[in-house]
């Protein structure tokens, strides 16, 4: 048995880091560990143009602690309004994808699309230059249920969108499903995924049988144990479209533990280490440097990390809450002993 994992340094290619007071928190919570992040735009006014995205990015280097050397990867939150010369404007200036929300669908996605075919002109700009479209893959129709969003995403909305537009390359983050782990490993190598933490460690029985635990309500929601088994079988297969996005997403405790609780996991405090007890575990810690430092970079077309990051099998405890800007927060697996530590980076 290893009891020491060097890996190139990983990244993070989905990550919520918020604004204001909170950022010298979250910010670090990911530095301490990752070399770069996809920021996630879903700021309320969202991230909607070059403009937002500088300012945004200078905010979050302010937050960064002194030695780091972390680097923020903006990207664009698609409106209605966003117009092609907006999207040739960042690509020049180095953004590398545009978000798709879905009005409604998750968190601070009320300023998302209501249709896709409303921003066909800008996918068709996106295609040409080479900007990714990244999408938080749910239907919002108040007739589908909560657990089949992410399937009927695939059929209504991400397929029709992949045959009119062949050459555009997309993330499906986040995904939760078979459906989406099936859909992703038989299509081109244009479409990637990200998986969290959450969903490969937990499934919806963890959430909801033996009281409700509404630090494991995310979106897209936690499905039934088969779902769970096939994104865990996607690490597995070592398909290199599969990459690490934690999807940390922030809430103060408060927001979580309400009447009307928030939908989000905060696990960048224990990140590459959620992953490494789940990789060990699945039998294929040897393959956690490929999904958590090579695959997303690769799909991305940006070069890998040249440094490195070393874990070693010490258990620890997460804490059971942190400090979140003038608040506090409890982590994914909070209280939990975890096996694999962070040791050093280099
Ligand atoms: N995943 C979540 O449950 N929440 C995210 C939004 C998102 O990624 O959908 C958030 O911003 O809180
Ligand atoms: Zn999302
Ligand atoms: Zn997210």
């Amino acid at each position: 048995m290893t009891d020491t994992l060097t890996l190139t340094r990983p990244d993070d290619w989905h990550l919520h880091l918020r604004d204001g007071d909170v950022l010298g928190d979250t910010v670090a919570a990911s530095a301490r560990c990752f070399g770069r992040a996809i920021i996630m735009p879903n700021l309320v006014p969202p991230v909607a143009d070059l403009a937002a995205a500088n300012a945004y990015r200078q905010r979050i280097e302010r937050a960064m602690p002194a030695d780091s050397a972390f680097t923020p990867l903006m990207t664009l939150y698609l409106t209605g309004e966003t117009t092609p010369a907006q999207i040739r404007e960042a690509h020049k200036a180095g953004v590398l994808a545009a978000k798709l929300y879905p009005a409604g669908a998750t968190t601070n996605s009320a300023s998302g699309v209501r249709d896709i075919r409303e921003i066909d002109s800008v996918l068709e700009t996106m295609s040409e230059c080479g900007m990714l479209l990244l999408v938080h893959g749910e239907v919002t129709d108040s007739d589908i249920d909560i657990f089949d969003r992410e399937k009927i995403f695939l059929e209504r909305v991400l397929e029709p969108t992949r045959q009119r537009f062949p050459n555009l390359k997309i993330v499906l983050e986040h995904i939760t499903t078979a459906d989406s782990a099936r859909y992703v490993r038989e299509s081109t190598e244009n479409l990637g995924a990200t998986i969290t933490p959450q969903h490969l460690i937990f499934n919806r029985n963890d959430m909801l049988v033996g009281g409700m635990r509404p630090h494991l309500y995310c979106l897209p929601i936690l499905k039934r144990n088969t779902h769970q088994q096939a994104l865990r079988d996607a690490v597995v297969s070592g398909d290199s479209r599969f990459f690490l996005g934690t999807d940390s997403a922030p809430h103060d405790r408060t927001k979580k533990e309400s009447a009307c609780g928030c939908a989000g996991c905060f696990s960048a405090p224990a990140a590459i280490e959620l992953y490494a007890d789940v990789f060990e575990e699945l039998g294929v810690l040897n393959q956690l440097e490929a999904f958590a430092a090579f695959n997303g970079a690769d799909f991305y077309g940006q070069p890998r990390n040249t440094d490195t990051i070393t874990l070693v099998r010490k258990p620890w405890t997460v804490p059971e809450t942190l400090p979140l800007g003038s608040g506090e927060i409890r982590p994914l697996r909070a209280g939990e002993t975890l096996n694999w530590q962070l040791a050093r980076t280099d």
